[in-house]
């Protein structure tokens, strides 16, 4: 059951042997093949190379892809796309000046939406979530991470959690679960945030790892949230319970999380909106891969993460969608890397390493997906007819995507 991909314009994150990441300088090296052909066999990639060399076979399905291009299915690597309804009346309520920090100190914010959660049975947010992975798996997205933390009680992060194995288990594209149970104080324990975290510890975390509910786990570490000091005792918990931490940490305020994530062996840590020298420097020569969320900038009007200041360091870095009802209600990759390179400065060869192979890295996916090697899945976008790759991150707002395969399966 091959299918044969031929006459490829170009095809895009050509690699003969897994790699891990790139970052620095090699960020703005895409390995392509003009010309060329793409053999998928069980879902998985196993050959490809010049149109001279195209295989002739007989194949199951031949697809001639003349004018088009086909890259690696962007790979998400920090999304909250488990939640429920939404908070339009907080985006007008900052459209007429309210501050994000505002409107949380007022009871909304991340509150508002555990409380819609805690309201809402299990099909139902089951319902709503896999609508929203359905609609980004149309927009090329291959792999994906998905958080808890919209519930903060036992019950409901354990329901968050089970909702996220539901879609494991009943969709093709990969899912990885993390626990984010430290995403905000819950009101019940406004003035015990060291009994919620004992909660999180002693009750929540057992049963997350007993029904193997999560394979990373999180915390917003910021200034009104979760501390350092509280972002180590969870990290500590966690890693007892062989949880490898990726965290929230200098969205709006620097205090410390990246080192603390460094500390942790973080296999990410996310948002990076405020960085000092010293925190770009406690990246360096680390595994940790550092991950920008500029849909959240652009939606909450706060600093884009100095990004060129951080790959010009030699840095690695992914980009993802951070889809939430709050800061980024939007899971587009194909916008992440638009505003990328418009508004950070990326080249689209960086945008596309960061949103292919240093996204599937960040997901501990990195041999399995993230780059046209043999052996890898054949999570694949098939672009509309286009000159260039760098049209897809120009062209910002359009679509040019013309096909998405999973696992060698045509979606759309
Ligand atoms: N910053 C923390 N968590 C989410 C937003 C949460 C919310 O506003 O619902 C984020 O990554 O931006
Ligand atoms: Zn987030």
């Amino acid at each position: 059951m091959a299918t044969l991909f031929k006459n490829i314009k170009e095809l895009i994150q050509v690699h003969e042997a897994s790699i891990a990441f790139v970052s620095g300088k090699d960020m703005n090296v895409l390995p392509t093949i003009k010309g060329a052909f793409l053999v998928v066999e069980d879902g998985l990639i196993t050959d490809f190379g010049t149109m001279e060399n195209c295989p002739s076979n007989d194949f199951y399905e031949v697809i001639d892809a003349t004018g088009k291009m086909i890259l690696p299915a962007w790979c998400d690597s920090h999304t909250h796309i488990v939640y429920a309804g939404n908070r339009e009346g907080e985006f007008v309520d900052r459209i007429k000046g309210l501050s994000y920090e505002e409107i949380a100190n007022n009871g909304g914010g991340i509150l508002n939406s555990a409380k819609k959660l805690q309201e809402t049975s299990e099909p139902d947010l089951y319902d709503q979530s896999k609508a929203r992975l359905e609609e980004v798996m149309h927009l090329g997205t291959g792999a994906v991470e998905i958080k808890s933390g919209y519930g903060l009680t036992l019950e409901s992060e354990l329901k968050m959690l089970r909702v996220i194995k539901c879609l494991q288990e009943n969709y093709p594209i990969e899912v990885k679960a993390t626990f984010l149970g430290a995403h905000a104080v819950p009101a019940t324990y406004k003035n015990d945030k060291s009994g919620y975290l004992s909660l999180l510890i002693d009750k929540v975390l057992p049963k997350v790892a007993k029904e193997n509910l999560a394979q990373y786990i999180d915390v917003f570490c910021e200034t009104g949230y979760f501390t350092v000091a509280d972002t180590e005792r969870i990290l500590k918990a966690g890693k007892k319970y062989g949880l490898t931490p990726k965290i929230h940490v200098n969205q709006f305020t620097a205090i410390g999380g990246i080192q603390a994530g460094v500390k942790f062996n973080a296999l990410s840590v996310d948002h990076l909106e405020i960085m000092r020298d010293e925190d770009i420097n406690a990246l360096k020569n680390t595994t940790t891969m550092p991950v920008a969320l500029p849909s959240c900038s652009y939606f909450l009007s706060i600093p884009y993460t100095p990004v060129r200041q951080m790959i010009d360091a030699g840095l690695p870095l992914a980009l993802a969608t951070d889809y939430n009802p709050g800061s980024a209600p939007s899971g587009n990759m194909n916008f992440v890397i638009s505003t990328a390179c418009i508004k950070m400065k990326m080249t689209p060869e960086e945008a596309i390493n960061a949103a292919t192979i240093n996204g599937a890295y960040a997901m501990g996916l990195e041999n399995k997906l993230g780059s046209i090697t043999k052996g890898k899945q054949a999570n694949l976008i098939l672009t509309k007819p286009i000159n260039s790759y760098g049209f897809i991150p120009y062209a910002f707002g359009n679509n040019q995507i013309e096909s998405v395969f999973i696992k060698g399966k045509e979606i759309i």
